[in-house]
């Protein structure tokens, strides 16, 4: 048999005691208070470590852990009993404990007083939750075995609190100002009745919790040392169920859930003034309810349930048919408060209780109200007689009333012949009702099915009102919010107005300068575009200055080169002429020798004659030779000294010209010493003209002195007549035609350089003046620009680069300029190279003389041929030494005018 089961079924049983304490409070644990309780929950023991005497140990019903589950008080403890009081017992279960024990946590739990009361729905699903305690999970439990079990039921609540012997109806309306006082009416069975309590009938569980989470509300508490919201009240939630099953009988179940007020002595509590009446009255009203439970135990034939009203209301659940249970709670570190609500337990647990199913059959309810009719007519008699009612009234008022019995005898008998009547109309309406029944049965279901919809639906309802008390509450933060925008937005609107006024001021102003801006950098923008056309025009004056420069300087090189040319063919004309002359004295003299030769034939003989020829041919032919290398040697020398002096001079000519914008443009502040430059050139061809008229002289003398060295040679021979003559002659020769070149010589390289100088001088002050005048024009442009920049500081970076981009250009063409001129001088020096070297002689003629000589020496060579020199001799001809020219030369010498016009190209810039 189960433990649900075999609890009630038994004839007696005693009263239910089980012990559960609580786990030390965090205010005890800060206070190091320990624990003086073990628990053994299998032995149902509670050892108690007493610190002042031996340890005791208490054995009850059930013993729970400090860490027991609220539903696991429920499940083990009153579960079953709910389950009796569904079958129509009556049962009540205390809660009894020092104050903070946990009487309230067992009997109500965490079940949030708030959260109750603001929502209904969602406090009933907690009552399943881990912290809710007895009650709620009762009201659970009955609603469900009554739907489960009963056709019909009803259910009614009174909610009491007794506080100073005083009863409270905890369901009563508070704004009544009057409510109605609550009695105990004890009726003459010694039944104690309740009269003027709110009996609230709840069809549904949200009903039986509102009315809890009502009576919750209500429940007094003051404030003690010992609990911050101790309950110095005892309350009584009572839960009356009438069921009716499906064979029409009716059953009662009754349950008490019973709060106590704390159970701890005054002294203990702190309690003081009203404070200690209350506990003296809390005290009182458990004394009263031990010493019920003492007089129970004891048999005793007088209870005392009148001397308290917690008995009197509880009397019939403590009289032995009721199924009552006592859950003692337990301060851990509370010894004596502990060994005494243990022993208070112990005890109660003596009490012994016989439950008596409380059902009625109809029959038994006709004759219960019957009895109670006949019961109430006594006592109304009773009253009479006591309010003193004449006798002789009462008799009539008697004979009436058996009158009224006589006819209500008779009218019994036609009753009972109704009754037959009723019984078959009872019979017929069973028969309705159980059809009625079960469509009452149906509607409940759908009434349910409705009901929890519309719990859900009022669920739904009570969020929409919340969601639309946030959702107004949200509108209205945003009628503000948006309130103080606009404020704040016309605030800002006139801020934004002034600002954009401010920001059109200086925008104008800044347009205004930027236009001027504009202008400025437009009249620099044309200044400097003015000032690069005109650097532009100045750079194409120089360059067609350079080129008008160039082409007079070709021209007057050409003239001189023409000139040159003029006087080397004099000089050829003149060489010619003295060799031809010198020639043709040699071939007189030859003659001469051979006339006498021929005379004086007879006087040598054959050897001599032979060694006379041979000496003979050996002098001319080294007189050939020394005046061959001679003349070589003259013209070489002169060829020399005037491509020295003309390329120095043409050379010093163009730097001069050149070094002059050069340093005007390096340097502004230097004045052009022109004039200086000018004289200075002029000294040094003066200097030159000088020197090479030493040269020539010198040249002179050498040709004379070369001629000499012929005669000497001549006279070495021993040939005094030839040698005389020939000396003569030639001396007389040279000494004519030398001074006669010297002359020549002199005046044509006079007049040449004089030229040249002059024309020259010309150009070059020409080109300077032109120089200067640009340079001055540049430097006034310069000077415009840098004036520009100095009133116009926005623009100088831009004028700088265009200026920087000038000077750079100006650099550039400056450095062309002198890459050209560069190139000018390379072709020049090669002009000269190739074009101032004179022509190679042309070969002398044969004169008549000449041949005769050749054939009166060819002749005795071929007789002699020993002595023959094949080297010199070329198809009868004297031919003149070769002119020595350098080999890189050699290749390219074309003849001067020719070279000059084809190469013009050569000079363009
Ligand atoms: N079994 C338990 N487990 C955890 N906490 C508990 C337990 N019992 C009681 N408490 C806690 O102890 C404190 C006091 O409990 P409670 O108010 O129920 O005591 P009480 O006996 O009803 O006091 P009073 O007589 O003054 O009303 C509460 O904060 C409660 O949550």
């Amino acid at each position: 048999m189960t433990e649900r089961s075999q609890s009630f079924n038994s004839s007696e049983k005693h009263v239910q005691v089980i012990a559960r304490p609580r786990p030390l409070s965090d205010n005890e644990k800060s206070q190091n208070l320990t624990s003086c309780l073990n628990v053994n929950e299998t032995r149902r023991e509670i050892i108690v470590n007493c610190k002042t005497s031996t340890t005791r140990f208490f054995n009850y019903d059930h013993v729970f852990g400090c860490q027991t589950r609220q539903q696991d008080v429920y499940k083990t403890v009153v579960a079953p009993i709910v389950d009796e009081v569904l079958k129509g017992y009556s049962s009540t279960i205390f809660a009894y404990g020092q104050t903070g024990s946990g009487k309230t946590h067992t009997m109500l739990g965490k079940f949030s007083i708030d959260k109750l009361s603001k929502d209904t729905v969602t406090a009933y699903m907690s009552i399943l939750e881990s912290e809710a305690g007895i009650m709620p999970r009762a009201i659970h439990h009955i609603f469900q075995g009554l739907q489960r079990q009963y056709i019909d039921y009803t259910v009614k609540i009174t909610y009491l609190e007794l506080y100073n012997e005083e009863l409270t109806d905890l369901l009563a309306d508070t704004t009544n100002e009057q409510p109605e006082k609550i009695k105990i009416y004890e009726d003459k069975d010694k039944t104690n009745t309740i009269i003027g309590a709110i009996e609230a009938t709840c069809e549904t569980p949200f009903d039986a919790i509102k009315v809890l989470i009502k009576g919750s509300q209500r429940r007094q508490t003051a404030e003690t040392l010992m609990n911050a919201s101790s309950s110095r009240s005892h309350s009584i939630f009572t839960m009356n169920v009438t069921m009716k099953d499906a064979q029409g009988d009716m059953r009662l179940g009754k349950i008490h859930l019973v709060d106590l007020a704390g159970s701890e002595n005054i002294s203990r509590s702190g309690a003081t003034d009203k404070r200690a009446r209350e506990a003296g009255t809390i005290n009182q009203s458990l004394l009263t309810l031990g010493r019920v439970i003492t007089a129970l135990i004891s048999n005793e034939k007088h209870i005392c349930y009148r001397d308290s009203k917690l008995t009197r209301i509880l009397q019939d659940s403590l009289c032995g048919k009721t199924i009552t249970s006592i859950i003692i709670t337990l301060s851990p570190a509370n010894e004596a408060e502990t060994l005494s609500t243990l022993e208070y337990g112990h005890r109660a647990r003596s009490l012994k209780i016989r439950p008596e199913i409380n059902q009625l059959s109809s029959k038994d309810l006709v004759r219960e109200y019957v009895d109670e009719i006949h019961r109430l007519r006594q006592e109304l008699d009773i009253k009479r007689e006591a309010d003193g009612i004449p006798y002789s009234q009462y008799t009539a008022l008697k004979n009436q009333m058996l009158l009224v019995q006589t006819l209500s005898d008779n009218n019994q008998t036609k009753l009972d012949n109704n009754e037959q009547q009723i019984e078959q109309y009872r019979t017929d309406i069973e028969s309705l009702r159980r059809q009625l029944i079960t469509q009452q049965q149906e509607c409940r279901l759908d009434i349910n099915e409705r009901k929890e919809m519309l719990a859900l639906i009022r669920h739904r309802y009570e969020e929409l009102i919340q969601t639309t008390n946030k959702a107004l509450t949200f509108r209205e933060q945003a009628v503000n919010a948006i309130q103080q925008l606009r404020l704040t937005r016309s605030t800002s609107s006139s801020l934004i107005e002034q600002y954009i006024n401010d920001c059109r001021a200086v925008g104008d102003t800044l347009q205004v300068n930027v236009q001027r801006i504009n202008d400025d950098i437009g009249t620099m923008l044309s200044t400097c575009s003015r000032s690069v056309g005109q650097i532009l025009s100045i750079t194409t004056n120089i360059s067609q200055q350079m080129y008008i420069l160039n082409e007079k300087v070709r021209g007057v090189l050409s003239l001189a080169f023409q000139n040159f040319h003029t006087i080397f063919e004099e000089l050829n004309t003149i060489y010619n002429q003295f060799q031809t002359e010198l020639d043709h004295e040699l071939r007189v003299l030859i003659d001469m020798l051979a006339v006498e030769i021929k005379n004086d034939e007879n006087q040598y003989e054959k050897n001599i004659e032979e060694e006379i020829l041979i000496k003979i041919k050996t002098c001319f032919q080294e007189m050939s030779t020394s005046f061959n290398p001679s003349t070589q040697s003259l013209w070489d020398d002169l060829h020399t000294f005037f491509t020295q002096r003309f390329s120095q001079m043409l050379k010093n000519e163009f730097k001069t010209l050149i070094q002059i914008p050069e340093k005007s443009t390096d340097d502004d502040h230097q004045a052009l010493d022109l004039t200086t430059i000018r004289d200075k050139w002029l000294n040094e061809q003066e200097k030159l003209i000088l020197s090479t008229h030493s040269e020539l002289e010198q040249l002179v003398t050498h040709f004379i002195q070369s001629l000499t060295n012929m005669n000497n040679t001549s006279e070495h021979e021993k040939t005094n007549l030839q040698n005389t003559t020939l000396l003569t002659r030639i001396h007389d020769i040279s000494t004519q035609h030398g001074h006669q070149i010297r002359q020549l010589l002199e005046t044509k390289l006079q007049c040449v350089f004089s030229q040249v100088r002059d024309e020259y001088e010309q150009q070059c002050s020409h080109l300077i003046t032109n120089i200067e005048c640009d340079i001055n024009q540049m430097n006034l442009i310069l000077q415009d620009i840098n004036n520009k920049f100095d009133t116009s500081p926005v623009a100088i970076n831009d004028s700088m680069s265009l200026l920087i981009k000038q000077s750079q250009r100006i650099d550039v063409m400056t450095k062309n300029l002198d890459y050209d001129w560069q190139m000018f001088t390379q072709s020049v020096d090669k002009f000269e190279c190739e074009a101032i070297l004179p022509s190679p002689p042309m070969a002398i003629p044969k004169t008549d003389a000449a041949v005769k000589l050749e054939i009166g020496i060819k002749e005795p060579q071929s007789r002699l041929m020993a002595v023959e020199n094949k080297e010199n001799i070329i198809d009868g001809n004297l031919l003149p030494a070769p002119i020595p020219v350098p080999s890189s030369r050699s290749a390219a010498l074309p003849s001067i005018p020719c070279r000059l016009k084809n190469d013009v190209s050569l000079f363009n810039i």
